[in-house]
């Protein structure tokens, strides 16, 4: 597969812009944006937004807190378990040398928050708590736009509120060092998110890569401060096959000294994925059986789940 070195070239993503004013519930440039949106998500998996509610101090503080967190030793980080796959520590493993990621579970309240913290500061860590959910908090926000701009783009609004109020919020912070010299550059293997949305921030050092429909790898490079907004595989089918969940990985540069950290704020939803009736007709037959969004955690987490290549139609599949 040829990759495209660099550059946000063909086809570029889709920028949408939530700083401004004009972007208000109902408003013209709203509903354009609502439109921009589900063909991007259905084009390519994704988009980048501009959001300026993180604050200068909060970005720099909540990467300060990726490298106390990451500064911890092994034996503290690895008590971040969680019985749901995917959500705890990662990390010490010979074949992704790069990567390491801890993972907040509940990351918008305070409980999830203070109980990381506690596990990984036994004496304690307000700033830490704090930064952490407020961040969460703040990206959480964008998500809940991104859900209102999508469900009322598919005509199916009357649906929103509920999904919003049984959203859960997984926050990870990821790192990527810089390989050795010889070493591998791939930080993070290519594969698609079981979340319904995630939305990723990184600081300065870039290489996230998206498969595009086309099987083309576009580099991304996002502006300063910007999310990629990405749609998960509980997306794809809630959408009935229209949103694609596209796959991704992450490639350092090879001649890179810098390490990399992304936040991931990824969603989960704590009632069952379910397509709506709406989206459903002759000419799009459901695809998908409804289920229990942990459950596709549990299934790729089995050799036949991970071996998947299409892990939708083997988890849920309507077999016609
Ligand atoms: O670090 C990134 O940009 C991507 C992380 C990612 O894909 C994941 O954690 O699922
Ligand atoms: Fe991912």
């Amino acid at each position: 597969m040829q990759k495209t070195m660099g550059s946000l070239t063909e086809p570029k993503l889709l920028v949408v812009d939530f700083t401004k004013e004009s972007l208000k519930l109902g408003s013209t440039a709203w509903a354009k944006a609502c439109t921009d949106i589900k063909h991007a998500l259905e084009q390519h998996g994704c988009f980048v937004a501009l959001y300026d509610k993180v604050s200068p101090k909060l970005h720099n503080a909540i990467f300060n807190a990726a490298d106390e967190l990451f500064d911890l030793p092994i034996e503290t980080k690895v008590q971040n378990i969680n019985e749901k796959p995917y959500h705890g520590y990662v990390g010490q493993m010979s074949y992704v040398p790069l990567h390491e990621g801890l993972g907040i579970d509940y990351s918008t309240t305070p409980e999830g928050a203070q109980s990381f913290t506690q596990l990984m500061w036994p004496n304690g860590n307000d700033s830490f708590c704090e930064n952490s959910m407020s961040f969460a908090r703040t990206v959480a926000e964008l998500d809940r736009a991104v859900i209102r701009m999508l469900f009322e783009s598919y005509g199916v609004e009357k649906y929103c509120d509920s999904h919003i109020d049984s959203t859960t919020f997984l926050l990870r912070y990821l790192k990527y060092r810089a390989p050795n010299p010889g070493e591998t550059t791939m930080a993070f293997p290519s594969h698609t998110d079981k979340s319904f949305l995630t939305i990723l921030y990184q600081n300065h050092v870039s290489g996230l890569e998206i498969k595009a429909r086309n099987g083309e790898w576009l580099s991304i490079e996002f502006p300063p401060r910007s999310f990629i907004v990405m749609a998960g595989d509980a997306c794809q089918a809630w959408s009935n096959d229209r949103v694609l969940s596209p796959n991704h990985r992450v490639t350092m540069d090879k001649n890179g000294k810098e390490t990399r950290y992304t936040m991931g704020l990824f969603s989960f939803l704590s009632k069952d994925v379910e397509t709506p009736e709406e989206l459903i007709d002759n000419v799009h037959p459901q695809q998908f059986k409804p289920f229990v969004h942990v459950d596709l955690l549990n299934f790729y987490a089995t050799d036949h789940g991970r071996r998947s290549q299409a892990i939708l139609k083997d988890f849920c599949g309507i077999t016609v």
